[in-house]
């Protein structure tokens, strides 16, 4: 009998910084040949995009494998189990396999389907490894920190705050074997000692903490944990599992659309567009490419709440249509019309 291949799940919020933890860690296999899933929230695929443009050898494009459907919870049977079929039937099997779920993806679904009798002799999970972002925890971006939640409540009574976010967060946390608290280089010591004591709360006991900044975690720290998590599930269960009794889940909560634009605006006038957009209508995460005029490359924009990243990732190639493609993600209901029509604007004025 063959042994089972250990799988890593790398699940976290929106934008906490599993993609760039990824891309350190396919550049630092240090020989191991990995196979990577991806799943996303929005219809393009810009994480694998991100991945693929990075240019190093390990980034081999059949080793990479997207999910089609946006939810990996809600996809198990249709979508998750066949893939991993498809990989344990390779004649070349990889020595380990890594999940990137999407920041709005519930661990709890995809750790379960671990016990499946199709994949259950042949996989095991090393560890589940959550990522967070201490810059976000910090400024009291989710209700994780429930002081700034509290002050926030007061300054308005009639917000709901019980959002599903700060359940979602929750979930990601007590899935963990191990948290990589992600983003450290924009935090101060005093504030970063106060997010751990913080995500202590929302913790199961005995769960590592690894500070890191630009996903920068030693691969021998990250894989080879083995945890066999899908034996150990007590402790884990999601706020829906506790309440529901297993049954399905709704993605209601979260929006998500795309849109493109024609190349037109430059660099600076586009990611303005881009922030302002962003604080008016609470937008959680933005990211794509674009276009910009005179530009050989392409720009690749990262925005995670008001924090709007970007830096040209590679050169447009022949056949590609250079245009600016963004994946907008949001509470429900997102302002579509309004988001879309703010940031098209700034290209007609161009
Ligand atoms: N300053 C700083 N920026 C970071 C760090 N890690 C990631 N980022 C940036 O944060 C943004 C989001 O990072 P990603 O790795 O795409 O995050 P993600 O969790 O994969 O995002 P989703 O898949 O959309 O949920 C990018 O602009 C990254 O460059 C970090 O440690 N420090």
């Amino acid at each position: 009998m063959t042994s089972k291949i250990p799988t890593t799940v790398i699940t976290g919020f929106l934008g906490a910084g599993k993609t760039t933890l990824v891309r350190h860690l396919l550049a630092h296999a240090k020989g191991k040949r990995i196979a990577l899933i991806i799943n996303e929230f929005g219809d393009i695929g810009v994480d694998k995009d991100v991945l693929a443009g990075c240019g190093d050898e390990t980034c081999r494009e059949e080793d990479m494998i997207e999910l089609a459907n946006g939810c990996i919870c809600c996809t198990v049977a249709d979508d998750f189990i066949p893939t991993m079929k498809q990989i344990l039937a390779r004649p070349d099997r990889p020595d380990h396999i890594v999940i990137e779920t999407s920041g709005l993806a519930l661990p709890q679904p995809l750790i379960r389907a671990f016990n499946w009798p199709e994949i259950k002799a042949e996989v095991t999970i090393d560890g589940v490894v959550t990522v967070a972002d201490a810059a976000a925890l910090a400024e009291g971006r989710f209700a994780a920190n429930e002081e700034a939640v509290d002050a926030q409540r007061r300054l308005d009574e009639m917000l709901d705050h019980e959002t599903p976010l700060g359940e979602l967060f929750e979930d990601q946390m007590v899935a963990a074997d191990m948290i990589v608290l992600n983003k450290t280089d924009l935090v101060d010591p005093a504030a970063l000692q106060a997010v751990e004591s913080e995500l202590k709360k929302h913790m199961r006991k005995g769960t590592q903490i690894v500070r890191a900044a630009n996903g920068h975690v030693d691969t021998i720290a990250l894989l080879g944990l083995g945890m066999s998590t899908e034996d150990n599930l007590a402790g884990r269960e999601s706020h829906h599992e506790l309440e529901h009794d297993g049954e399905g889940h709704e993605h209601d909560d979260f929006d998500s659309f795309s849109l493109t634009i024609p190349s037109g605006p430059g660099r600076d006038q586009l990611l303005t567009a881009i922030a302002d957009t962003i604080a008016t209508h609470d937008v959680l995460r933005l990211k794509g490419f674009a276009a910009i005029p005179g530009a050989r490359a392409r720009l690749a924009i990262q925005a995670v709440g008001p924090r709007v990243n970007a830096y040209f990732d590679r050169d447009w190639q022949e056949g590609e249509a250079r245009e600016t493609r963004l994946v907008v993600i949001g509470e429900s209901p997102l302002a579509r019309d309004a988001i879309e029509a703010s940031l098209k604007k700034i290209a007609e004025a161009a």
